[in-house]
């Protein structure tokens, strides 16, 4: 696939978001795409995607098997989350039995199958995702886009996606993605470009940090918290009095209850259905049940930041460790 002097903007006067970008995409492999916000990565995907053309300059042997993952999935289309992922295949080209079987095997694999009768726009924000990268794996793509398509999955379905993704470079496949974590399949990558003042340029892959301590908040409140909290926690709910545990960050480590605590109320994360917790218009979630328990996994270095907002919309914190230490 070849971008030749591409250049996009908004608008007939907008300000160039990306000019004079030339690009040879190889048909197979990962490729990474960097740079810092707002510098036109998610445009150059949807470039690459066929979702936008350019403004000038122009794209060619793009696959007709395509697929993208937005960074902002459309949830609010009156379908259910199986009719939804049977129409997309079919529009990909599968038949209905085989649009129905994937899309059951794909909700499976991203433990959604619970979720196949709900009505998209009653999913969860982490649902809706899991929707949003199945709809893409669907029909074995030859070009698949991911721009941050692992924010807001849970720690099991960030995993399932990294298989998925490896999959499909074993099938020969071409990947293109955007992730805000630098750890996200770090060594993996054929290429790497970095988007920087309208340009798109090659760049060495920066050495992967070395693994960070992880620390576990478990906190408890009633009050909406922002969509995007700092370091992009794993957020699930504290575990049950049944013993059943949440899993960590660190893959196979596991939580322990917490002591003394009745966490009857914190089975399900905000925003599941069945809790009576929605989405708020200004992204926020809403949380108007019980207050709940959960258990937020960040990066060290985010844990003072998120604090700072669990504090300030009034949460308690229950319990912090650090690597398996109560500190
Ligand atoms: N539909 C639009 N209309 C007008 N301007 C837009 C539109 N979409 C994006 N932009 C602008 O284009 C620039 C690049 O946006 P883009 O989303 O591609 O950056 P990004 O690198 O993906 O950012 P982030 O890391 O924050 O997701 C930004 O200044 C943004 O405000």
């Amino acid at each position: 696939m070849r971008l030749e002097r591409v250049g996009r903007r908004h608008g007939l006067r907008g300000p160039w978001v990306l000019r004079e970008v030339s690009l040879d995409l190889p048909a197979a492999g990962l490729v990474r795409i960097t740079g810092a916000n707002g510098t036109g990565k998610s445009t150059l995907l949807r470039l690459l995607a066929g979702i936008d053309a350019p403004t000038e300059g122009r794209v060619t042997g793009r696959p007709a098997r395509t697929a993208y993952v937005p960074e902002r999935f459309p949830a609010a289309l009156p379908f259910t989350a199986a009719d939804y992922l049977v129409h997309l295949g079919r529009v990909q080209g599968l038949g209905r039995a085989a649009a129905r079987t994937r899309a059951g095997d794909w909700l499976e694999r991203f433990g959604a199958a619970g979720h196949a009768r709900t009505p998209l726009a009653e999913l969860s924000k982490g649902t809706s995702q899991k929707v949003a990268v199945a709809q893409a794996l669907l029909a074995d793509p030859a070009l698949l886009v991911l721009d941050e398509a692992w924010t807001g999955l849970d720690t099991g379905a960030r995993a399932e996606l990294d298989t998925a993704v490896r999959e499909r470079l074993t099938a020969g496949a071409a990947v293109v993605f955007v992730d805000h974590d630098p750890r996200r399949l770090a060594g993996e990558a054929d290429a790497l470009y970095g988007v920087e003042a309208g340009r798109v340029r090659p760049v060495r892959e920066t050495p992967a940090a070395p693994a960070r301590p992880l620390v576990r908040i478990t906190a408890s409140g009633s009050r909406p918290l922002p969509a995007r909290l700092p370091g992009d926690p794993v957020t699930e709910p504290a575990p049950g009095h049944d013993g059943r545990a949440a899993r960590s960050l660190a893959g196979d480590r596991v939580a322990e209850p917490v002591p003394g605590r009745d966490c009857r109320a914190a089975r399900r994360l905000p925003g599941e259905p069945g809790t009576g917790l929605a989405p708020g218009d200004d992204g926020r979630v809403a949380h108007t049940a019980a207050p709940g328990a959960l258990v937020l996994t960040v990066d060290a270095a985010h844990s003072d930041a998120l604090l700072g907002v669990l504090l300030a919309e009034a949460w308690h914190i229950d319990h912090l460790e650090s690597e398996g230490v109560r500190v």
